[in-house]
């Protein structure tokens, strides 16, 4: 067995994901405040609350992007720092907000990218490589502008080729920072379907920070609200989306209505 892909054997007890008690500054201000948070194996987690609230701080600190300055986030049980780098790189996949290439690579090496964690420096990518980028293409309908450049596509079809390229890493959790900002309401709902089919057909783990409370009382099971770096309330969006709350962490009137064919909820701001 290569000892570079090797994780602990009693993970499979453990949360795939765990902050224990998690605290960050980018430099004098603390912009999450002693968070704990498990996101278990097969979650679909949405992190919501206003802007500066964290959410984008806490995914890349539970992606292993940051590190927490007081205490640590565990990948299975280990310290996210001393896992394997090849190994996380299989198992997590990450898609930020904004979306640059340094270099012109065409939007199909962008998906080919998601492959890299399991090639070697000697390698090249195989055929099933090839096919596996070809299905990511298919599934997010972005083979149809495949061969022009990446930094030349639109900002929602950016969103779409990052998502392909997280299919094609194979990953067992996909955190995800806000990623249909850009989108249309089509390619919105399109989307959070393609995530709830890896999540239910494959079972892979979920966390996304999201703006629309609709989309995520529609998608997401589980609901973290941050205001401030810190969570102030977890659970359901029966449990979450509650008019006191709301109000209070969004510092605006809301009414909320219930979709009853789904059970999704509506937020609608009030104006003052
Ligand atoms: N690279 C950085 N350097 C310094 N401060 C940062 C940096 N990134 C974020 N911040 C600050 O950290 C706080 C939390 O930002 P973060 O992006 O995590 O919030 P967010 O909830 O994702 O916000 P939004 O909804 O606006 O995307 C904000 O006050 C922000 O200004």
């Amino acid at each position: 067995m290569n000892a570079d892909t090797t994780l602990p054997t009693t993970a499979a007890t453990q949360p795939l994901l765990r902050a224990e008690n998690i605290s960050f500054a980018y430099d004098r201000d603390l912009v999450v405040q002693e968070v704990s948070l498990d996101i278990q194996a097969g979650e679909f987690a949405g992190i919501i609350g206003p802007n500066g609230s964290g959410k984008s701080t806490l995914l890349k600190l539970m992606a292993g992007i940051l590190e927490p300055d007081t205490r640590n986030v565990l990948f299975r049980g280990t310290d996210i720092k001393t896992c394997p780098r090849k190994k996380l790189a299989q198992s997590i996949a990450w898609i930020p907000q904004e979306h640059h290439m340094p270099f012109p690579f065409k939007v199909s090496e962008v998906v080919m990218m998601g492959r890299h964690p399991y090639l070697s420096a000697f390698t090249f990518e195989g055929d099933s490589d090839y096919e596996i980028v070809q299905h990511a293409l298919e599934q997010t309908q972005t083979a149809a502008f495949a061969e022009r450049h990446f930094n030349e596509i639109s900002g929602g079809e950016k969103q779409r080729v990052m998502l392909a390229s997280a299919i094609a890493q194979q990953p067992e959790a996909m955190l995800l920072d806000e990623p249909t900002s850009a989108l249309d309401l089509k390619y919105q709902v399109e989307l959070l379907k393609i995530l709830k089919d890896l999540n239910t057909t494959r079972g892979v783990t979920i966390a996304v920070a999201m703006h629309d409370l609709h989309l995520a009382s529609k998608y997401c099971r589980r609901l973290v609200l941050l205001k401030e770096g810190r969570v102030i309330k977890d659970g359901t969006p029966e449990d979450v989306l509650q008019k006191d709350i709301l109000e209070r962490v969004y510092e605006v009137k809301v009414k909320i209505f219930r979709d009853d064919t789904d059970g999704s909820f509506m937020i609608s701001p009030e104006a003052s």
